[in-house]
């Protein structure tokens, strides 16, 4: 998978060569292109942001900077990139977004700041790529870098031989529906707590019906929509009882 992210502040993504993401790289499971937007400018000051038509607060970035970086970045290759609006105004990023993007062979990130973005730089890339203007949750952010971050991380961690143990992305939180339950680690008791009995069982039977029971508990108490949104059947005799 190839990712490039367009931002004023290039260094913000430093974090992608960090850790897992870094080894991903390195492994050239994917690659990463991070581009300063102000390279687009032709002014003395370097200028991407302009006041806002209708008035109002705050400042709206250029259309012609930005679809100059567009069209070199997005220039047409072997295949068409999605392109990627992180906004407040987006639709909801979740797994199944991520899933679904992993399949990409190319994603771009169009981070704003400021007010965001003129809208006709989106209107003019939808005539050539997918775009997806997206949310990574109900609170404002100052730009769209530090949601760039969280969703390359979410969908980057879902590419083959990127995760250490693979299994551990097929049983995430939301894979099944359900919130992931507690975990535990040694030592068997930590300032006078234990660690569950069944855990320590060898009842793997047991255990899985455990950690089912807690997943169930802690999603009806945490987060009850998402056991209302859970497909017909998901649900076995078992788990009623609960
Ligand atoms: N989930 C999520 C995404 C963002 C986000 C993404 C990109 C940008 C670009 C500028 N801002 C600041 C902004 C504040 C208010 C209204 C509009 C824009 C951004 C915020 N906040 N929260």
């Amino acid at each position: 998978m190839r990712i490039d992210v367009i931002t004023i502040f290039p260094d913000y993504l430093n974090p992608l060569r960090e850790a897992l993401l870094g080894k991903a790289i390195e492994r050239e499971r994917i690659s990463v292109g991070v581009h300063d937007l102000r390279d687009w400018t032709h002014d003395v000051h370097r200028a991407v942001d302009d006041s806002p038509y209708g008035g109002g607060p705050g400042m709206v970035m250029k259309p012609d900077v930005w679809g100059e970086a567009l069209d070199e970045v997005c220039a047409p290759q072997e295949a068409t990139p999605r392109l990627v609006v992180p906004t407040p105004a987006g639709r909801p990023f979740d797994q199944k977004t991520a899933v679904r993007w992993s399949n990409d062979p190319w994603l771009v990130f169009a981070c704003g700041r400021y007010e965001g973005i003129d809208q006709r730089v989106i209107d003019d890339a939808a005539t050539r790529m997918p775009v997806e203007e997206v949310s990574i949750g109900d609170y404002v952010l100052v730009g769209g870098e530090v949601a760039a971050l969280t969703m390359i991380e979410a969908v980057v961690r879902l590419l083959p031989g990127v995760l250490g143990n693979p299994l551990s992305a097929e049983q995430d939180s939301f894979s099944d529906g359900l919130l992931e339950g507690p975990c535990y680690t040694r030592p068997e008791v930590w300032r006078d707590r234990p660690v569950p009995d069944v855990l320590r069982s060898g009842n793997h039977a047991a255990i899985a019906r455990w950690r089912r029971d807690q997943a169930l508990e802690r999603t009806f108490h945490r987060r009850p929509e998402l056991l209302a949104a859970l497909p017909e059947g998901d649900l076995d005799k078992a788990d009623r009882k609960q």
